[in-house]
């Protein structure tokens, strides 16, 4: 299985943003830390998906970053990337390992250490831990579980923990203190003017 990259930058494909352009800017600063998470929305087409995801995996390649594909896990396979991740509504995890195969990078989203060590026992490579904090990037989540609900979930589990939800450069230290590996962000990165300074700011958090 190929290392995990620590900051797992999601597409963000809602009206009026330009994943590709902030995918541009990341590139160059966090090179092969960068894993960068194709997430359309749920009403994009699987072919608008396939399109995103191949460009994607082209950009990434020449840097040695890593593309992994949200939910779609044929699009995933379609496009040769490096794995997917699927959460409470997507396939189950371990039909997720089956359909990726066993060198694939496989993500699941756990909020809390049962769940968690059950996603990995099903073959689960690294977790997406959260939301963090408040974020208003996505609608219908429980309460941010901070840095004391990574801390349960990774003391809990041996595969690396990604932390997410309200992530920004400033909340990177405590939950590196609480054991998260990485995090993943959207709005970090694609709601400022200056992605590639925000990319590099979110690196020196994760590797000072
Ligand atoms: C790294 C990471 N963690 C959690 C999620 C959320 O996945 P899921 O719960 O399946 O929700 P959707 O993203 O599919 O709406 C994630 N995508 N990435
Ligand atoms: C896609 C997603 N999943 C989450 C979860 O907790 O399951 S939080 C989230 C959105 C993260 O966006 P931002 O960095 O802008 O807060
Ligand atoms: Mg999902």
């Amino acid at each position: 299985m190929p290392s995990l990259g620590r900051l797992h930058l999601i597409t963000d494909t809602r009206p009026g943003r330009d994943p590709l352009a902030v995918l541009r800017a990341a590139l160059p600063v966090a090179g092969a830390e960068l894993v960068v998470q194709v997430r359309v929305e749920d009403d994009a087409t699987d072919r608008e998906a396939y399109d995103l995801a191949c460009r994607v995996a082209e950009a990434c390649r020449p840097y040695g970053a890593s593309c992994l594909v949200n939910d779609r896990l044929h699009v995933a396979l379609a496009v040769d990337a490096a794995g997917g991740h699927v959460g409470a509504d997507d396939l189950p995890v371990a039909v997720a390992r089956r359909v990726l195969g066993p060198g694939a990078v496989l993500g699941a989203t756990a909020r809390e250490p049962v769940g968690a060590r059950a996603a990995v026992d099903a073959g689960a490579s690294y977790l997406g831990v959260g939301p963090c904090h408040v974020t208003t990037t996505k609608a219908g989540l429980p309460d941010p579980i901070g840095p004391e609900g990574v801390r349960a979930v990774a003391e809990a589990v041996g595969v690396p923990v990604i932390a997410i939800g309200g992530v920004t450069a400033a909340s990177v230290p405590a939950l590196r203190a609480a054991g998260a590996y990485g995090v993943a962000v959207v709005g970090a990165l694609s709601l400022t003017a200056d992605p590639a300074h925000a990319t590099a700011e979110l690196m020196r958090a994760l590797t000072c």
